[in-house]
């Protein structure tokens, strides 16, 4: 990848590359725009292939958060991390520290919390040497796991997007196909199963499919069936880039909608579902619940008030939807042009000069 002109053509604002041989620490933090203010994303741990690989991912993502934060109404920018190492057995207390010093060093423009392959725990640990990181435990007062929130948010998003293909927001008796049931989907099951739900699922984790199987009554499926599946709703909940030329026709669900980052393959891909008549709810909408939720934090966090936002989701969804069917366009590009508007309006309403401009984490208790 040529890295500049990567960010020129997407008009990132920063690549951070860390090190720390002592610890093993190698880690990626990409910030994208922080017109809306801090750059707040998780920190993803994963054994990627290549440093290319790796540097891609927190590119993509970073973007992703941008977008994710302005459709939400946060006054937040986008960023990400990744850091390179398996999360089974890589991890260490030193190469937590060492990446929250990274952090610290950022004096704000970024701030962290979970991703895949971090916990709650990381985020303490990260906190011992940065007060740049949400996500971290209930016993200071902060939010803890955001998985079980993101799946609440999934779950609204997916009503009122039933609400749009259905008529009826009413799950019961809808069949959701899900991929992968890991912390956010095991709760997205929860809340389908009970309001009465059909489940199948798959996922590589044989323990993660057969609790799904025993608590919720799920049918488990192989890992390649599950785009052919019946269904009403397909809902992918693992990995990125998964409504590609090859999944696509194989897809019978009315209705795509679900936790995982970077579903569309690439733009075109969310063009080909639209022409189908595929509702596609874009990712970045439906999966904010988790962010939402850290932000929060940063008000001093209040469960309640999160909540609440949290059930905004619903609205944002549909709001989505008006716009694709106003303009004629694809759902995805709804979703960007909601983001970009809110981004360009406050660009040109911020340009007022402030002599010492606010701090967000100043309200932070
Ligand atoms: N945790 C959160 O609050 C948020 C998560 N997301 C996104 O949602 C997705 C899921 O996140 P988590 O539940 O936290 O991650 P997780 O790692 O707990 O769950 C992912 C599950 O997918 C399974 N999986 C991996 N490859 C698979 C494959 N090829 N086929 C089927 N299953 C496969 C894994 O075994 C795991 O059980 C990720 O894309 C993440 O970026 C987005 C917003 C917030
Ligand atoms: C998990 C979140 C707290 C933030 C994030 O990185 C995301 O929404 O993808």
């Amino acid at each position: 990848m040529k890295l500049f002109s990567y960010m020129e053509k997407y008009d990132y604002e920063q690549v951070v590359i860390c090190q720390d041989q002592l610890s093993g620490l190698k880690a990626i933090i990409a910030i994208h725009d922080t017109t809306l203010g801090p750059a707040l994303g998780g920190t993803r741990m994963w054994n990627y292939q290549s440093e290319e690989e790796a540097l891609e991912d927190a590119l993509r993502l970073a973007k992703g958060m941008t977008y994710k934060n302005a459709a939400a109404g946060l006054n937040l920018g986008g960023g990400k991390t990744v850091i390179i190492g398996d999360p089974r057995t890589d991890k260490n207390e030193e190469m937590f520290r060492a990446f929250g010093r990274y952090i610290q060093g950022l004096n704000g423009r970024y701030i962290t919390a979970e991703d895949v392959g971090t916990t709650v725990e990381d985020m303490d640990t990260i906190h011992e040497e940065t007060d740049y990181v949400t996500g971290i435990s209930p016993a200071f007062g902060a939010s803890g796991n955001p998985s079980p929130v993101t799946a609440y948010g999934v779950y609204v998003g997916m009503k009122a997007a039933a609400k749009e293909a259905f008529g009826s927001d009413q799950l019961s008796g809808k069949t959701v196909a899900v991929q992968g049931v890991g912390n956010v989907a095991y709760h997205l099951c929860k809340h389908l199963h009970e309001e009465g739900a059909q489940l199948i699922v798959t996922d590589i984790n044989r323990e993660a499919v057969k609790r799904a199987v025993n608590e919720f009554g799920a049918k488990a499926v192989d890992i390649d069936d599950i785009y052919q599946v019946d269904c009403d709703i397909f809902a992918p909940c693992a990995l990125g880039a998964v409504i590609n030329d090859q999944t696509i026709p194989q897809l019978k669900a009315k209705v795509i909608a679900g936790a995982a980052n970077n579903q569309l393959k690439e733009d075109r891909h969310g063009n080909v579902v639209h022409e189908m008549g595929i509702l596609y709810v874009p990712d970045y909408v439906i999966n904010a619940g988790g962010v939402i939720n850290v932000a929060d934090e940063l008000n001093g966090y209040n469960r309640e008030r999160a909540m609440k936002k949290v059930e905004g989701i619903y609205q944002n969804v549909a709001k989505v939807f008006e716009i694709s069917n106003r303009d004629a366009i694809p759902t995805y590009q709804a979703a960007d042009r909601m983001a970009e508007e809110r981004i360009a309006r406050l660009r040109r309403s911020r340009r007022q000069f402030l002599q010492q401009e606010h701090h967000i984490l100043s309200r932070r208790d």
